[in-house]
């Protein structure tokens, strides 16, 4: 029997490369769309690239008449919130009009699987934490909103049009593959992990928390991290969860567990051995308090279950991390 090829757009990113090499280990063929703006070629290594942006439509129409894939994964958007305060138009061209053009594009050529990388960012600040998926959405940035329409659009879509989806609202996706064959590479890099790997492997010059007066229990933000691997196997369940008959859903995605910056920070020093220099600034805009995942309905409907802990996530980031010489400033 031939393999069910899955279309993996952005997955010349991070979280898409994990969820290639995943889904060719679970036997489905991953097709890469990318137009490599932040992806890298070097990281398709489990299927063909097809590069091209979400936004041209003829060469998404191309590319569905080509593979005829039996799901869409949608990772493709730009990602880091701070930026979308400065440049929101970008974002809503790329998040949201990029999006709905892989949609139609892909309702057209009869797909009728689709996986979107949502986000807990678009809960914005939390009444309560853990957060389940009834709590409100609310987001705070224009990060956030994006991809809060196209959660509202896929609704739709499943309601009244032929496609069924499955969001995913990621929380804090870290770590790498354990053989160190693809890992978190961000250009220019603004997450917490990688730049606190680097201070420590002293290719920056230190870390700068961003607020020490949050209302947490030491005065800096709560993430929940969670490994890319098991993002990557959410994602296979998911496919397999539509391709089986699956209706519509929004699923959390993280461990349950909230870990302060200051713990972080703690816990990469550990790892490296290396202690490096640390200076308090001011909060970065946009930042909610505390995002912790209540993640029981992910376990439920997709019988998944998060594998790894804080010590894996920063034991395979600090070997990719170590091993790599990639240039992310
Ligand atoms: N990294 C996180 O912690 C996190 C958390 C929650 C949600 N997410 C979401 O997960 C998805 C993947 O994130 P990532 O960290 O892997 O990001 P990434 O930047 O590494 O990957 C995104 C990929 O999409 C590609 N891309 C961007 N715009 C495109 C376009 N117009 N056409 C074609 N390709 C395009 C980029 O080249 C890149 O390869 C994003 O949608 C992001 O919003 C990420
Ligand atoms: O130099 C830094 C970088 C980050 N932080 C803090 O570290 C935490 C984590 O920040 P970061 O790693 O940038 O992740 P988030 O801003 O939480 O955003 C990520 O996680 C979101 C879900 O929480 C996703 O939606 C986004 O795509 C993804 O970039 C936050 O409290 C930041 O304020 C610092 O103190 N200093």
């Amino acid at each position: 029997m031939s393999k069910k090829k899955v279309l993996v757009v952005g997955g010349a990113g991070y979280i898409g490369s994990h969820t290639s090499l995943v889904l060719a280990e679970r036997g489905y063929e991953p097709v890469v769309f990318d137009n490599l703006s932040n992806g890298h070629a070097e990281f398709v290594r489990w299927g063909e690239l097809e590069q091209g942006d979400i936004r041209d439509r003829a060469r998404l129409d191309e590319v569905f008449a080509k593979h005829k894939p039996d799901a869409v994964l949608h990772f493709a958007a730009l990602i880091e919130v701070g930026e979308s305060v400065k440049n929101p138009v970008g974002f809503y061209d790329n998040n949201v009009i990029g999006a709905l053009t892989l949609l139609s594009a892909a309702m057209d050529a009869g797909v009728k699987a689709f996986v979107f990388s949502s986000t807990c960012a678009t809960y914005g600040l939390p009444d309560r934490v853990p957060m389940d998926e009834t709590h409100k959405q609310a987001p705070i940035n224009p990060y956030g909103r994006t991809k809060f329409i196209i959660e509202q659009a896929l609704k739709d879509y499943g309601t009244y049009k032929d496609l069924k989806s499955v969001m995913l609202r990621y929380f804090n996706a870290a770590g790498a593959d354990f053989e160190g064959r693809i890992g978190e590479w961000h250009t220019p890099e603004t997450h917490a992990i990688p730049l606190a790997i680097e201070a420590a492997l002293g290719r920056r010059q230190g870390f700068k928390v961003f607020g020490d007066d949050y209302d947490t229990r030491d005065g800096t933000c709560v993430r929940d991290y969670i490994h890319v691997l098991d993002l990557a196997d959410a994602h296979v369940r998911a496919v397999d969860y539509l391709l089986a008959g699956g209706e519509t859903v929004e699923l959390n995605l993280g461990t349950g567990t909230g870990t302060t910056v200051k713990e972080l920070l703690g816990a990469i020093s550990d790892v490296s051995g290396k202690p490096f220099p640390v200076e308090y600034v001011g909060r970065r805009e946009g930042d909610s308090t505390s995002l912790v995942a209540n993640n029981d309905k992910a376990k439920a409907v997709l019988g998944w279950e998060p594998q790894y802990t804080l010590a894996d996530i920063i034991k395979s980031a600090w070997a990719w991390h170590s091993k790599s010489n990639h240039i992310t400033q």
